[in-house]
């Protein structure tokens, strides 16, 4: 049993404390029409009104004293023990396939830089013709690799800081990343938690990053002390769900004995649960009806923990009557997204309409641009908090992914 726990995350929808957030910087200005499809992003945004609108985001959070943490300051405090950051160093380049004396030549480079400017440059990515190349590796003067103006690609996807890692009772999972544009994130992740004294020795780590069962945090919502809903998607794989659920039914420090594996499809536009479904309230939810099919249909698994810890499965393709089931309730409200128009939904789906950070039961901050899907939370007695979304937006993520809440009050 761990004796301060840094993360209390109980459920989705308590009083936010404690958020995790990373505001944009240079590595948005990185991505080229060549690299954004690799990078994730349908658009390059503008960076100054990107930081604006970040500004804004976390203004609108800590105006409701809701603490927020930057990543970005947790790594350059772990990367100031030079030992961490020699560790650190090995394996970011490592993941990137650099050893030898490659790698001695990188670390040349990034050892000239203060604490600060490093942490900047791993989130910018290191342009090739910063280090000066005693010994290169053969990738670096042939192929495609040598063609990539990067050395280490730039993380234009890091202010998503849902995705990285998932917090859940007083403990983690520490993700691996689908997409390598992505991987890196989770590494930050892994020594932030191991190092920094705000978390060494505080958390639970459910998951690490040292597997191929792909998982990620849009994916892993937390319905209450005892439920998880995760995505089988694009993003996350039935194996991570399988492996999770193991590990949280036999572990003395977890409480959760349920998963509901809810199957959606696997595209772009709705990589992770989050992206078409959040709970906003204790019998309140919003959902974007293009994951059902035309009978109302889906494909989801209840995991159970059985008597002896093992993992017990029940299928059931209703997402309602699965919800009210899991969660011992009369009824609930599905408020769609868009309201279900074939147009309005699409649209506002595509621009997180459905993506929202709950911040205490019934109140939520969202992107203001999906006007549709706000009036009728409205309607439904939601107190909605609107963010701008001119620029956010184009990487595809709302309030609920560019967050990460670390402590919430329980119910
Ligand atoms: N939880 C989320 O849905 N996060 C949004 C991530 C968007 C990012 N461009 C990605 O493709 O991973």
């Amino acid at each position: 049993m761990i004796k301060n726990p840094a993360i209390q995350v109980n459920s989705e929808i308590g009083t936010l404390k404690t958020v995790l957030l990373h505001r944009p910087g240079a590595e948005i200005e990185n991505i080229t029409p060549d690299t954004m499809e690799r990078l994730l992003f349908d658009d390059i945004p503008f960076l100054k009104n990107a930081q604006i609108e970040h500004d804004y985001f976390a203004k609108t959070l800590q105006d409701k004293g809701i603490e927020t943490v930057y990543i970005e300051q947790l790594l350059e405090d772990v990367l100031a023990d030079e030992t961490v950051k020699d560790e650190f160093l090995t394996r970011y380049l490592n993941e990137h396939n650099y050893m030898n004396d490659a790698m001695k030549d990188i670390k040349g480079y990034l050892n000239t830089l203060s604490t600060h400017d490093l942490v900047s440059t791993i989130y910018a990515g290191v342009r090739r013709e910063l280090v000066d190349f005693k010994h290169p590796n053969l990738h670096d003067v042939a192929g495609s690799d040598a063609e990539n103006p990067f050395l280490m690609d730039p993380l234009p996807n890091a202010y998503f800081t849902r995705d990285p890692q998932a917090m859940m009772g007083s403990g983690l999972t520490i993700n691996y990343m689908t997409f390598e544009a992505r991987r890196p994130e989770s590494l930050i992740t892994e020594f932030v938690m191991k190092y920094h004294p705000r978390f060494a020795g505080n958390v639970d780590i459910w998951l690490d990053r040292n597997t191929d069962a792909r998982i990620e945090g849009g994916d892993e919502l937390v319905l209450n002390d005892h439920v998880l809903a995760v995505g089988v998607s694009q993003r996350t794989s039935s194996r991570a769900v399988q492996a999770l659920a193991e590990e949280l039914f036999s572990n003395q420090d977890s409480n959760f004995d349920t998963i509901v594996a809810v199957e959606i499809p696997h595209n772009h536009a709705m990589m992770h649960l989050d992206t078409v479904f959040t709970m906003v309230n204790y019998d309140q939810f919003t959902v974007f009806p293009g994951i059902m099919d035309d009978d109302g249909k889906m494909n989801i698994n209840i995991l159970h923990s059985g008597d002896q810890g093992q993992v017990v499965m029940e299928h059931r393709n209703n997402l309602k009557d699965t919800l009210k089931e899991v969660l011992k309730l009369d009824d609930l409200d599905l408020i769609e997204t868009g309201g279900g128009d074939p147009i309005i939904a699409p649209r506002e789906q595509w621009n997180d309409g459905s993506n929202n950070l709950t911040i205490a039961p019934g109140e939520v901050v969202t992107y203001d641009r999906n006007y549709v899907s706000i009036k009728l939370m409205q309607e439904h007695g939601i107190k909605v908090n609107e963010i701008k979304s001119s620029e956010l937006a184009r990487g595809r993520g709302g309030g609920r992914c560019m967050s990460q809440p670390i402590w919430r009050d329980n119910l």
